[in-house]
């Protein structure tokens, strides 16, 4: 990374200028493979103001010149995050109000916007190859950015410098250091969200690049620090004693390791909120077609399911629990056509609760995805051992070993509750037993009862 010292230096003088305040305890420090960060000087108490960073300092579509240069209905006709992103080139390119701010910012990414076709076919298997969404923004910026920047020239400058390397540049930082940020008057203790998967329902508006917030990295179960909003200032509080020497950790809202690696290009080794997901569209083509049902059919019922809530993708956590809205959509293909237009006339698809078949099926299921990726678990464990692993290839291996576990374990669960081609297991019927009083038939009688 391009920035020094001096940059550090200069951005502090620029931020207590602008009425910025910093705990002398807190000083930057570059940590191994993390880039900048926060570091404790002191032990510091919890509830301790870390910084407060005035609200004027926020670069957002509200506090940059851009939009009042332009005119008001040109300037709102541009969606997603186009206005903020144009926003911060023109603020880097065109005054000096946030220079001290921009030489801090990384030029360069490990995000997967900018792997290249030989880096992606290491992540084969994984859902976020369908996520990065390069495509759609080199189409953002040829049809729109392009355009718009050629056209408003006196208040841009020299179209040649809005460049597609800036816009994916900007828009990297959005996605990798903005904070979601009411614009609407502040409610009282309002806590900081990160910018979440809804980015693309997000009000432009309420997206923030919060100058020194987002100089703080984050590593799952190990976040010390948050954001509070208050009426004037965005106040970073410790939430825990930071021992002097260790690292100031925010959280980014603990996303798996495929988001992280998507989104900030790093991965956690040991990541509590990773998780794999499956595409309804595995349980259509599995269950659908083993059903004898056409190509139309599967369609309707997948349709079906989508209008009755049920999502497109299912999220198979830590827990290993085959996801309750999976468990209802295999049902859903299992369903005869009577019992079918049954369920559809009483808009309610088939309660998730697994059974023998449900659960051979969701085996079946696990078995596909597992299918999908190019490596072993064990192949993968063996390249993780290698010194030599490119940095990228490394991430890559982490994220999908990381999915591939989890398949296995999500399977092996099923099999010890639910053998393959047979009944439920002991401890399923020892859980249903339970459920239903465990006492044979008095007990059962009597829990009827007393529920009437
Ligand atoms: C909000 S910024 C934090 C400041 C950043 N380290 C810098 O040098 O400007 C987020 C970026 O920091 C890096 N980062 C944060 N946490 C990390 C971690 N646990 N491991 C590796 N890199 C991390 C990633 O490059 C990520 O995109």
């Amino acid at each position: 990374m391009s920035s020094s010292p001096t940059d550090e230096a200069k951005f502090l003088d620029w931020f207590k200028e602008k009425g910025g305040a910093v705990h002398p305890a807190v000083a930057f420090k570059q940590f191994e493979g993390m880039g900048r960060g926060c570091v404790a000087l002191e032990d510091i108490e919890p509830d301790t103001l870390l910084f407060s960073i005035p609200r004027s300092v926020l670069l957002t579509t509200s506090t940059s010149a851009l939009p009042s240069l332009l005119p008001a209905e040109e300037f709102a006709s541009l969606s997603g995050w186009t206005p903020l992103i144009l926003s911060m080139i023109y603020e880097y390119l065109r005054t000096s109000s946030w220079t001290p701010y921009f030489s801090l910012l990384p030029t360069q990414f490990d995000s997967l916007m900018f792997w290249s076709p030989e880096e992606f076919a290491e992540l084969e298997g994984s859902t976020v190859l369908n996520k990065v969404g390069r495509d759609e923004a080199d189409e953002e910026f040829e049809q729109t950015v392009k355009p718009f920047v050629a056209k408003h020239a006196n208040v841009f400058g020299n179209p040649d410098d809005y460049t597609a390397e800036l816009f994916h540049r900007m828009g990297s930082l959005v996605l990798s250091r903005s904070f979601h940020v009411d614009a609407k008057e502040p409610e009282e203790e309002e806590e900081y969200s990160d910018e979440e998967e809804e980015e693309e329902r997000e009000d432009v508006g309420d997206v923030a690049m919060v100058p020194f917030a987002d100089i703080l990295n984050a590593k799952s179960g190990c976040d010390n620090a948050r954001l509070f909003f208050e009426m004037n200032t965005l106040d970073m509080m410790s939430t825990a004693r930071i021992p002097a020497g260790s690292q100031i950790f925010n959280t980014y809202a603990d996303p798996p390791n495929s988001d992280l690696l998507r989104r900030y290009g790093h991965v956690d080794e040991v990541n509590e909120a990773d998780l794999v997901e499956v595409g309804l569209e595995t349980v259509v083509d599995l269950v659908g077609q083993a059903q004898g049902l056409g190509e139309e059919g599967r369609e309707a019922r997948a349709e079906w399911l989508l209008e009755m809530g049920i999502d497109d993708t299912f999220s198979i956590e830590r827990n290993y629990k085959v996801p309750e809205e999976m468990v209802s959509a295999i049902k859903a293909f299992l369903l005869t056509p009577e019992e079918y237009a049954k369920a559809q006339k009483k808009e309610s698809p088939p309660k998730p609760k697994l059974d023998a078949p449900s659960a051979d099926w969701a085996r079946k299921i696990l078995d596909k995805r597992l299918s999908e990726y190019k490596t072993s678990i064990e192949e993968d464990e063996s390249l993780l051992k290698e010194s030599t692993l490119p940095q990228r290839k490394r991430m890559a291996v982490i994220v999908r070993l990381g999915e591939k576990r989890i398949l296995r374990s999500a399977r092996a669960k099923l099999d010890e509750e639910w053998p393959a081609g047979g009944n439920a297991s002991a401890t399923q019927k020892d859980k249903r037993r339970s459920r239903d009083g465990g006492k044979g038939e008095a007990g059962g009688k009597k829990q009827k009862k007393a529920k009437q």
